[in-house]
C-alpha cells in the first residue's frame, strides 16, 4: 500500500475548488474516506455534488485544492491512479443487446483483466450486485433497477480500493432502490471505501457512515447520522392526543423544564421538546395529573432533512 504516513485513509480531498466562470461550483470541500467505510454528500440539486466527485474520479481538474486515492495524487494527467478508482456515473453505459454476464466481460476485457482472473471476478461481481440469477440473461428485459446495479458492476470489476456511486437511484421505482441500495450495503463489507452523492436523505441514513450536508458548493457539515441530529440541538417533537382538560394540561406541561413550547389544537396538544425520550414520562404524568386522559403519544426525532433545513434555511428537496 502506498498510502502516506499519516493516514490510512483510502480518500483525502483537501480544500478543492472550481470555478464555472464567475460561478463557485465547489468551494473549498474537504473530507476523508476510510476503508470500509461508506460517505455520503448529501445536498439538494446544483449543491456541486457531481462536479466534486468529478474531481475525486480525476475527470475534472481542480482549481485550487488536492485529491489523493491510497496515497496518490489524482487529476485528469494521473492515469495510474486510477486503478484505484471505480466511477459508477448516473448515465448508463451498458450494451443492451448484450447479457449482464458479456457485458461485464467486455468492459473488463478494455479494463485490461486477464481472462482467467475475469470469468472468476465476473462471477463475484454478478453476485455482489445481485444479478448473478440473471446473468445470462439479455440487458434489454432487465428493469431499471437492474440496469444500475450492472452499472454498479462494472464500475466494481478492477477491484477499487474506493467506489465513486453518483445518484445511483434516481428514476427507478422503490423495489429497484432498495436492491440498489442492499447491494451497496454488501460494498462495504468487503473493505472498499464508497463515496455516495444523494440527494435522498434516507438513502444516506440507511447507507452512510458519515454525511457532509453539501449546500453552494460547501460542506455545511459532517458527521455520523446522530452527530448531525445533534446540531439541530436535541430538540423533538411530541404529539398527545386525548380528552379531558386538555388547557389545563397544557398550561401544566409549559412549566416543565424540558418543554419549550405548547401548541394546543383541539383535542391535541403538540410539544417541542428537549430530548423527548428522556423526558416522556413526566410528560405524561403532568398530561394526566391536570386532567387529560391520553388515547395516543406520539414522538417524532429530527432527521437529516430537519439538519439541513437547520443549517440552510432551506428544504432539502423542492
Ligand atoms: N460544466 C459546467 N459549466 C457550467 N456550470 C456548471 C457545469 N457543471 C456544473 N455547473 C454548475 O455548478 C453547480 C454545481 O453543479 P453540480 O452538478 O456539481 O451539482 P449537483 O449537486 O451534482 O447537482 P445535480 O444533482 O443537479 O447534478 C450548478 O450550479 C451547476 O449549474
Amino acid at each position: 500500500m502506498t498510502a502516506g504516513p499519516a493516514s490510512s485513509d483510502v480518500l483525502v480531498v483537501d480544500g478543492v475548488v472550481r470555478r464555472f466562470g464567475k460561478l463557485t461550483a465547489v468551494d473549498g470541500v474537504s473530507f476523508r474516506v476510510a476503508p470500509g467505510e461508506t460517505y455520503g454528500l448529501l445536498g439538494p440539486n446544483g449543491a456541486g455534488k457531481t462536479t466534486t466527485i468529478s474531481m475525486v474520479a480525476g475527470l475534472v481538474r481542480a482549481d485550487a485544492g488536492t485529491v489523493r486515492v491510497m496515497g496518490e495524487a489524482v487529476g485528469p494527467d494521473k492515469i495510474a491512479v486510477r486503478r484505484h478508482i471505480g466511477l459508477v456515473p448516473q448515465d448508463l453505459a451498458i450494451y443492451p443487446e448484450l447479457t449482464a454476464r458479456e457485458n461485464l466481460t467486455f468492459f473488463g476485457r478494455l479494463q485490461g483483466l486477464e481472462r482467467r482472473d475475469l470469468t472468476r471476478r465476473v462471477g463475484e461481481v454478478l453476485e455482489l450486485v445481485g444479478l448473478d440469477e440473471r446473468a445470462d440473461g439479455a440487458t434489454k428485459e432487465f428493469s431499471g433497477g437492474m440496469k444500475r446495479r450492472l452499472n454498479i458492476g462494472v464500475g466494481l470489476l478492477h477491484r477499487p480500493a474506493l467506489l465513486i456511486l453518483d445518484e445511483p437511484t434516481v428514476g427507478v421505482d422503490p423495489q429497484s432502490r432498495n436492491a440498489i441500495l442492499t447491494s451497496v450495503e454488501a460494498l462495504s463489507v468487503e473493505g472498499m471505501a464508497v463515496l455516495y452523492t444523494t440527494h435522498y436523505m434516507e438513502e444516506a441514513e440507511r447507507l452512510c457512515d458519515r454525511i457532509a450536508i453539501i449546500d453552494s458548493g460547501r460542506i455545511q457539515a459532517e458527521g455520523t447520522r446522530d452527530e448531525l441530529v445533534r446540531l439541530t440541538g436535541g430538540i423533538d417533537h411530541v404529539r398527545l392526543t386525548g380528552s379531558g382538560d386538555v388547557d389545563a394540561a397544557a398550561a401544566a406541561l409549559g412549566d416543565l423544564r424540558a418543554v419549550e413550547r405548547v401548541d394546543a389544537d383541539g383535542q391535541v396538544l403538540l410539544l417541542t421538546v428537549r430530548d423527548a425520550s428522556s423526558a416522556v414520562a413526566s410528560l405524561v404524568t403532568g398530561a394526566t395529573g391536570a386532567g387529560m386522559s391520553l388515547s395516543d403519544v406520539e414522538i417524532s426525532r429530527p432527521n437529516l432533512e430537519s439538519v439541513f433545513l437547520h443549517l440552510t434555511g432551506k428544504a432539502l428537496r423542492d
